[in-house]
């Protein structure tokens, strides 16, 4: 170089390129999240911040601690430390209890408002008395509680109701709906904001509770491995993911992780393998091991739509046969007089040729017994450079187990979801990743 060459700039990071577009009509899918460029197998396409978050109050209504506090906080939803300090609400004789100073200051402002803390006290008074229909509606509190938060957030956040009434799903006041309207209006005036408050309002936020709210579950506790949810949490951006019954992403939550800035609730998703540009991407709204009548029932009933993915495409042939089966084995049944075993519904009896997705089971879904959970690689390292170690997004178990033919369970490192392995994934969580969804217009 001549010294009359200018010196080249120094070269200035390229900021990270967008994993997602967001695609606005798909026909029969509606909008849909699709992959901007090629994906890597861990690397997080969304990190989302609740718009709002309410408790599973019916877990709580089952158990025999339903007339004490909850165990978890009222704004954060992290597990309160049993005998450690706690800091009740000052507004409802510490029915409501949370984990730190600041997270009962932020409530009062804006998830425990006066209203919320006096419509909530209430509304535990009433629940051994709700009136029919929510007397054997197995959800009734639940959805009572989103409809608090729900109205609540009209109140206090215009453009975050704006936001939730853009999400999917609409629904014309029913029985059940108008009984739960007139409930919470029994409860305390409703604080109404610009949409105001009404049977029609109310029958289309529930509809749009059941098609986009996403499970936080409880801690794992060993034992059966049996998790219940302790809230429920309405995620803007991640609610633009349709369902796949073999997905190419999963979503996980730290809720009692060690996430600095207060933002425990989050969810994360992270790709499960590699993603070719121009894919859709999606999650599946349940585990991946429910058969497929068990899956196609839950799609139709609380998602209104009936699965044509390509594992529904082969198991719908198994249904057939299935129900041969079963024919067959009531009229050896009736012949014999004899116990006839029923065929599972899920992958029991597959021979290998039949199953196309063995590979996945194998190598993406949580070995561990009653788990359910599906298997994604730790976020990629600042190298991009993919991990080997498979986290579950339910149990939080890592494991080594590159090699499909070994059993992924048998190489399960046997770690309680190992502090400085999360921490590690989520030493990628920048905030770029959240504007990292782009807008197309088709
Ligand atoms: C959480 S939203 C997903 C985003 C939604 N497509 C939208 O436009 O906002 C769930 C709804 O998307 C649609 N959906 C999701 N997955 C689908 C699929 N595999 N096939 C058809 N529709 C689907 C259904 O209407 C479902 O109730």
């Amino acid at each position: 170089m001549s010294s009359s060459e200018a010196a080249p700039a120094p070269a200035t990071p390229l900021p990270p390129q967008p994993s997602l577009q967001v695609v606005p009509n798909i026909p029969r899918r509606g909008r849909a999240l699709v992959a901007a460029r090629a994906i890597k197998p861990g690397e997080v396409l969304l990190v989302d911040s609740p718009l709002l978050l309410y408790p599973n109050l019916d877990v709580a209504a089952d158990s025999a601690s339903s007339s004490s506090s909850s165990s978890y906080c009222a704004h954060c939803y992290r597990t309160l430390p049993s005998g450690g300090p706690s800091f009740p609400c000052l507004g409802c004789s510490g029915h409501a209890r949370f984990c730190s100073d600041t997270c009962r200051t932020l409530g009062a402002a804006c998830s425990h408002t006066p209203w919320v803390c006096r419509a909530l006290s209430i509304l535990h008074a009433t629940a051994p008395h709700l009136p029919p229909p929510l007397d054997h509606h197995p959800e009734a509190l639940s959805q009572a509680a989103f409809l608090i938060a729900a109205y609540n957030l009209s109140a206090i956040s215009p453009d975050g109701f704006v936001d939730l009434l853009s999400l999917q799903g609409g629904a014309t006041p029913e029985h059940a709906a108008l009984a739960l309207h007139f409930l919470v209006a029994s409860l305390s005036p409703v604080p109404t904001g610009p949409a105001g408050f009404s049977p029609e309002l109310t029958a289309s936020l529930l509809a749009k509770d059941k098609m986009n709210a996403f499970g936080l579950m409880e801690p794992a506790t060993g034992g059966t491995g049996e998790r219940r949810v302790r809230a429920y949490g309405i995620y803007p951006k991640a609610s633009f993911f349709n369902h796949d019954c073999l997905p190419n992403a999963c979503r996980f939550d730290y809720i009692d992780g060690a996430v600095v800035g207060g933002r425990n609730a989050d969810i994360v998703v992270r790709s499960i393998h590699d993603i070719p540009e121009g894919r859709e991407v999606c999650l599946s709204y349940f585990p991946v091991n429910w058969g497929y009548k068990e899956r196609q029932r839950r799609l139709l009933e609380d998602y209104g739509f009936t699965c044509e993915c390509d594992r529904c495409m082969v198991e719908k042939t198994w249904k057939d046969e299935e129900d041969e089966l079963e024919e067959e084995a009531m009229d050896d049944e009736e012949m014999e007089g004899g116990e006839a075993g029923g065929e599972d519904e899920g992958m029991g009896g597959m021979e290998d040729g039949d199953f196309p997705h063995a590979y996945f089971f194998m190598r993406y879904m949580c070995q561990r017994e009653s788990c359910g959970g599906t298997l994604a690689p730790l976020a990629l390292s600042a190298q991009s450079v993919v991990s080997d170690v498979m986290e579950c997004n339910v149990c939080g178990r890592l494991s080594r187990g590159d090699d499909p033919d070994t059993d992924p369970g048998s190489a399960c490192l046997q770690l309680e979801a190992n502090p400085i392995l999360i921490e590690c994934g989520l030493s990628s969580l920048r905030d770029p990743v959240m504007s990292s969804l782009v807008y197309v217009s088709m």
